[in-house]
């Protein structure tokens, strides 16, 4: 179909169990919590009463990715369209730090290190050691995937290196193709992609929170230019999300 625009939506996840705890959970597999199903719910009723519709969907292999697109499909009455899962669209691995508290790691390493932790754009998390518990190598999980494309920890420069090459290899000769395009998927997943779709510096992207079950729609023309980005919701309460993703990594007062 040839067209001019291509519209492309993006959710992350609703608020996960490990969220609620402010705890690092990268491919840790948390379930969304009550609120964070709610969310995903009402993102999906935000999209349908805002005239979207889909064509093809993309989600993680990580549950509280599938769960919210699950909702937003139920929601749209769309639970047929064609759902593709990719380890590629996973949150970023958090490494060694998968399951400590944020503010206690602001409080034992100061908030600059914790910042830099989860917002940097090439400065990896401790790694975790082959054969820990949380070694995605060992899980079953991920037995389909490569034993040399699994990590033991990345910055945002890693997760873009293993989210783009999808995008652009599977993703976009679809929406070329006049496909309407869902992405469930996480903060900083959705933030190498972000990066990637408006050409920010690493500088740039270190300020972007993603907030959680909130649909972002985005425009491109045909040379893949953004004409377009806005979050579909209530502005005041897609704020007060962002600055409590933002506010995660400080120490208690
Ligand atoms: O993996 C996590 O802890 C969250 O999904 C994203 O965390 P961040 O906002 O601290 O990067």
């Amino acid at each position: 179909m040839a067209q001019d625009t291509m519209t492309l939506v993006i959710i992350r996840h609703g608020e996960s169990e490990w969220n609620k705890l402010n705890l690092f959970t990268g491919w840790t597999d948390v379930d969304l919590t009550e609120q964070g199903h709610k969310e995903a719910t009402e993102g999906g009723r935000a999209l349908k009463e805002a005239g979207f519709d889909f064509d093809v969907c993309y989600t993680s292999l990580l549950k509280r990715a599938i769960h919210t697109l699950n909702h937003v499909l139920d929601e749209m009455d769309r639970n047929w369209l064609p759902v593709y899962k990719t380890w590629r669209l996973n949150e970023r691995h958090y490494g060694a730090l998968q399951g400590l508290n944020k503010a206690k790691a602001a409080e034992e390493h100061g908030e600059a290190q914790v910042k830099i932790w989860r917002r940097s754009f090439d400065v990896q998390p401790p790694a975790l050691q082959p054969n820990d518990e949380r070694d995605p190598h060992i899980q079953d999980q991920f037995r389909d995937v490569p034993q040399e494309d699994l990590p033991y920890t990345e910055c945002l420069k890693d997760t873009i290196a293993r989210a783009w090459p999808y995008f652009e290899q599977t993703i976009k000769p679809q929406m070329e193709a006049g496909k309407r395009v869902l992405i469930a998927a996480h903060g900083n997943s959705l933030r190498a992609l972000v990066m990637q779709f408006e050409h920010l510096t690493p500088e740039q992207i270190l300020e972007v929170n993603i907030p959680t079950g909130i649909p972002c729609a985005y425009t491109f023309d045909k040379d893949w230019n953004v004409l377009d980005k806005h979050y579909i919701g209530d502005p005041a309460t897609i704020e007060a999300k962002i600055n409590a993703v933002a506010n995660q990594g400080k120490a208690k007062k």
